[in-house]
């Protein structure tokens, strides 16, 4: 288990990390989201010890990493995959760290296995690619067999096969009782990996909650609908009290009435359909909902003639930290679209 409790990292007039507190709790793989600038990797580094708190705390099982006897017996991490002795061979830079935390020689050679670099073991870490390099950081993370493993944007260069294997290797670590806590831009492989997520913006915590609670806090779900009569359709919607929004591809589509209802609708006034879904928004837009008003660093979209919703305050739900920065509102066309059609109806 790790604990923050108010912790904070100042640089200059910078706060990157702003009274961070949150548990990371074992058997699970948490997740660890966050625009970028947001504060992970600063917050990773103070967890390692690697940087010294403004203020507040971090418990690794109860214990402030410098109390820990043998730190990689008790957890283990992949932050920066670049930060070792290039001149060292693969096997020579983790028999080093094995010496340094009282681990037995023969599990250099178990790691190695583990993480797929048996065959490149004498070579010098220096002529690796990305992936391997993320490989033997994976290894030096796995052998002290620690309890606690904490992995930074793991899947950074490694190739499918390569993003599966260290997918299941944190889900495994997670079933087996362990803490794993994992930062990741790659919001698809996160939906796929995490059960928990903490998400941070501008240094802050925003959610700290499950992912599926988070997906359903953050994202409108809807049904798409489509008819071959599709003016009969709105009709038929209209007179039962339900507005539809048109999408740009011309389905329908309905906001807070189950596809049953509308199926059994369309069935009593004898309309074909050709498509009746519910939709659910990915973790990668609940994502965006969430933190778009915490984005510190991002492109202009005016060459594309693309335009940002205007910021609306997030309806806040559990687990979700009080003050987050505000959330541009996801159903903000949704809700103009609505108005139009009721001014559209009254003849304004
Ligand atoms: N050593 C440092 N000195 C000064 N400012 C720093 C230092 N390290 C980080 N920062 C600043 O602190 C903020 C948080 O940075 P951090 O690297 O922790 O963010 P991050 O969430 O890991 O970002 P990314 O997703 O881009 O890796 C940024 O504004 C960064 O510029």
């Amino acid at each position: 288990m790790i604990e923050l409790e108010g912790l904070s990292k100042r640089y200059g007039d910078k706060l990157a990390v702003d009274d961070l507190t949150f548990t990371v709790r074992p058997g699970m793989v948490t997740g660890f989201l966050g625009p970028n600038g947001a504060g992970k990797s600063t917050t990773m580094r103070m967890m390692l010890d690697l940087d010294n708190p403004t203020s507040g705390s971090v418990r690794i099982d109860g214990k402030h990493y410098a109390q820990l006897t043998d730190p990689l017996r008790s957890i283990g991490a992949l932050l920066d995959a670049k930060a070792m002795h290039g001149g060292r061979t693969a096997y020579n830079h983790l028999l080093c760290l094995a010496q340094s935390n009282g681990i037995p020689t023969a599990r250099v050679g178990e790691v190695l296995e583990m993480v797929g670099l048996s065959g490149v073991a004498k070579k010098r870490s220096k002529g690796f690619s990305l992936g391997m390099g993320q490989r033997l950081g994976i290894a030096g993370a796995l052998l002290g067999d620690p309890e606690i493993l904490m992995f930074d944007e793991p899947v950074n260069g490694l190739d499918p096969e390569g993003i599966h294997w260290i997918r299941n290797l944190m889900k495994s670590l997670a079933a087996q009782g362990r803490t794993v806590f994992v930062s990741s831009h790659l919001m698809s492989e996160m939906a796929l990996t995490a059960e928990h997520l903490v998400v941070i913006g501008q240094g802050r915590l925003m959610a700290d909650t499950s992912m599926a609670e988070f997906i359903r806090e953050n994202s409108r779900s809807y049904v798409r609908i489509s008819s071959p009569e599709y003016e009969r359709l709105l009709d038929v919607l209209e007179s039962a009290g339900i507005t539809a929004v048109t999408a740009s591809d011309g389905h329908l589509e309905v906001d807070g009435v189950a596809a049953s209802t509308l199926g059994e609708l369309a069935a009593e006034h004898r309309l074909v359909l050709h498509e009746l879904s519910p939709q659910q928004a990915s973790l990668e837009e609940a994502f965006m909902q969430l933190t778009a008003g915490s984005v510190e660093y991002h492109a202009h979209s005016s060459a594309t003639g693309l335009a940002a919703e205007a910021p609306i305050p997030p309806e806040a739900g559990a687990g979700y930290a009080e003050g987050a920065p505000p959330a541009a509102g996801w159903g903000a066309g949704w809700e103009r679209e609505r108005e139009n059609r009721k001014n559209r109806k009254r003849g304004l």
